[in-house]
């Protein structure tokens, strides 16, 4: 059994406990201009949140259906010509072997004990082999760019009244892993000279 997070869930833990230290490091990185990709390599706590979204909540965790195009024998599994092959990428995303803290989020799981980045084997949230994400070099920009310039310009918080342990969670699971709608406010940040 594999943990599907809702990728809600996880913005909300990022907003709510991780704050700080994202923030801190766009202050000191960014500061009041327009976040840009050069920015990254000297962010490694803010890139290490993002691939902790990715591989707590990834949002297609079936991948692609693909078949074999030959007679295949793997791990002493003979799989015929044509067979339909679905890989999980989850079981790799939260395999117990790879990660600290598989079903947690852990923003460390991407850092050493300096605080650099690094990189791990066993994150493919965009799969691997020849098929692939092709578009995940444009996500990735994507996702720095729409991430550190929504926390450098607003907090986020439930409605008036409404606790963050009172919002409804639960993952919309289908082909991909959607958030079910809910509300939430942006309230700009005080602008700091
Ligand atoms: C966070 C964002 C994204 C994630 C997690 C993601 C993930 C994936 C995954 C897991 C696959 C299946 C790979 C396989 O079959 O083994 C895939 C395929 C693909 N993705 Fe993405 N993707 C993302 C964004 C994008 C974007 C922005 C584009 C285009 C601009 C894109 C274009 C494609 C295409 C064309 C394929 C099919 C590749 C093929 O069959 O050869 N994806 N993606």
């Amino acid at each position: 059994m594999f943990q599907h997070p809702c990728p809600a869930q996880t913005l909300i833990t990022v907003i709510s406990f991780y704050p700080e230290k994202v923030c801190d490091e766009i202050t000191k990185v960014v500061g009041l201009a327009q976040p840009r990709i050069a920015h990254r390599t000297q962010m490694p706590y803010t890139d290490a949140v993002i691939h902790e979204v990715q591989r707590f909540a990834n949002i297609l965790p079936t991948s692609l259906p693909h078949a074999t195009t030959t007679n295949v024998t793997f791990k002493n599994y003979y799989i015929p010509k044509g067979t339909e092959v679905i890989t999980l990428l989850t079981s790799v995303l939260q395999d117990p072997t790879q990660w600290e803290k598989p079903h947690t989020f852990n923003p460390e799981h991407f850092l050493n004990s300096k605080g650099k980045f690094v990189k791990r084997e066993a994150f493919m949230p965009f799969s691997v082999g020849n098929r692939k994400c092709v578009g995940e070099s444009l996500a990735r920009m994507e996702l720095f760019l729409f991430f550190t310039s929504l926390m450098q310009k607003f907090t986020f918080q439930p409605p008036h009244g409404v606790s963050h342990l009172d919002l409804d969670l639960t993952p919309d699971i289908g082909f991909t892993t959607r958030p079910m709608p809910h509300k939430i406010c942006a309230l700009p940040r005080e602008r700091q000279s």
